[in-house]
């Protein structure tokens, strides 16, 4: 590190020491607040918080209304708006996708025409991505799990492919202190030849004329510049230059032909982190959505009758292809069909679109991602209101009563925001909570208050 950084060594060392900012990224399709808090200065909808708080006791949080995530790594936002038309519907891949910062906030980034598909190898950790990105709500993410190698069959089928690579994490050294005991040259050897195999499994997938964005969290050279300065080479590759403002604190970096860009912890606030864009040799091409008339496929459609009764739980439901998978029934973009259909031919798909109600005997059971969409149709649903407390204890999966009678799905919300589903019967409330992603932690005899989306 010295030797990279000179003279500023010893104001990063200094850095190092001081406890790491706390940042969060807001969803616009769930909120529209402009919290009054100091901005992260490359992503649109990023702020800083003063202190971190218990998170895990914000309802707004399990709703989806925002991701707290590290601020360097929402950097990606200006590698997609600079260099892709994201007005375009593209097919992007997020390979290494758990726990789903870079995967949500790609949902926010692009056209509601496009298709995501978020990908993570670890089947544990692939299952907490499919909750981050259903509590997300775009509805146009596909969440695989697979291993990169399985992506040479889609052939030439991605416009963007997003690798946050598994890396030494020096990067992360201050926030982790694991990250300092699990170093060594030798795994940052291991790791960079990891990253090499990863990069060069997924890369026939990528479109000619497409982009690779690349990042980690760590500063070594091996497993930055060096192993884009590689696959470039290989690959006939070209670097994309994006355009840094000085106040930023980010630096341009380069060893031979590829740029990349460097966060040091005395220079931005933010941990660690390392990016670059390269793109793919040959003519890029816009994707063909049409429907081919003789394929054979994979997904099937739900029966007319389950589609009646689900259609106007979701906003503007033409939109919708409604699809039937066991027993549960879930929308996807209609111009997505083709491509979701191709990605459920060649890879395994834990979670698709909207998983809108499951098919029970004749009736139809509301699921929890239909009540965190963010396109859910809330004039389908009674509701009712929770304030922190009640809120709290639903999400722990706790029986909760409202005072209220009746014999219906209540669709339950915290400050106007759905959380999920409760069923009265009678005077009773049956909880309808996952079961997996209820909040664990013992409760403080008071509950702080949130004012994190006020203005
Ligand atoms: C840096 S993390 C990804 C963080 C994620 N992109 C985010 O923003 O929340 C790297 C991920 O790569 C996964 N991974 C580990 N080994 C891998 C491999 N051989 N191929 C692909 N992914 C791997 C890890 O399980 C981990 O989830």
């Amino acid at each position: 590190m010295q030797r990279l950084l000179g003279n500023e060594y010893g104001a990063f060392v200094q850095a190092l020491q001081l406890p790491p900012p706390v940042s969060v990224r807001l969803n616009p399709g769930k909120t529209a607040a402009f919290p009054a808090l100091p901005r992260v200065p490359w992503a649109s909808k990023g702020y800083y918080l003063p202190e971190r708080p218990a998170f895990t006791l914000d309802p707004l949080l399990h709703a989806g209304s925002y991701y707290v995530q590290e601020a360097s790594s929402m950097f990606l936002e200006q590698a997609l708006k600079q260099a892709v038309d994201v007005q375009q519907p593209l097919h992007v891949l997020d390979l290494c996708g758990a726990p789903g910062g870079k995967s949500t906030h790609l949902a926010s980034l692009l056209s509601e025409e496009s298709l995501l598909v978020s990908n993570e190898v670890i089947r544990s950790r692939a299952s907490i991505l499919a909750e981050n990105v259903a509590k997300w709500g775009s509805g146009n993410v596909l969440v695989t799990s697979n291993d990169p190698r399985d992506f040479c069959r889609l052939h030439h089928f991605f416009d963007v492919m997003v690798v946050d690579a598994p890396c030494s994490g020096e990067g992360m050294f201050r926030k982790d202190p694991q990250a300092v005991v699990e170093w060594s040259e030798e795994n940052v050897k291991l790791c960079a030849q990891r990253q090499q195999r990863i990069l060069t499994d997924v890369w026939e997938a990528l479109k000619p004329g497409g982009l690779l964005i690349y990042s980690t969290c760590t500063w070594n050279e091996q497993e930055n510049e060096a192993n884009m300065d590689w696959l470039a080479a290989q690959e006939n590759a070209q670097s994309v230059h994006l355009r840094l403002q000085p106040e930023w604190g980010v630096e341009p970096s380069r060893q031979q032909g590829v740029e990349g860009y460097r966060f040091y912890p005395h220079r931005v606030q933010g941990e660690g982190f390392f990016m670059a864009v390269i793109r793919k040799a040959g003519e890029a091409r816009v994707a063909d959505h049409s429907k081919s008339k003789k394929k054979k496929y994979k997904l099937t459609l739900a029966g007319k009758k389950e589609q009646a009764l689900v259609q106007d739980w979701l906003q503007q439901p033409e939109r919708y292809i409604w699809l039937q998978h066991g027993e549960v029934i879930s929308a996807l973009p209609a111009n997505l069909f083709e491509a979701a259909d191709e990605v459920y031919q060649n890879l395994y798909v834990l979670y698709a679109g909207t998983e809108v109600a499951e098919v029970k005997g004749r009736k139809l059971k509301p699921l929890q991602g239909l009540a965190l969409s963010q396109h859910l149709n809330k004039k389908a649903f009674a509701t009712a209101e929770l304030d922190l407390e009640q809120a709290v204890r639903y999400l722990r999966k706790e029986d909760i009563s409202l005072g209220s009678s009746g014999n219906d799905w209540l669709l339950l919300q915290y400050r106007d925001v759905p959380l999920g589903w409760a069923k009265q019967v009678g005077t009773r409330m049956n909880n309808y909570y996952p079961k997996e992603w209820r909040i664990r932690m013992d409760l403080p005899q008071e509950l702080p208050v949130f004012d994190l989306l006020q203005p």
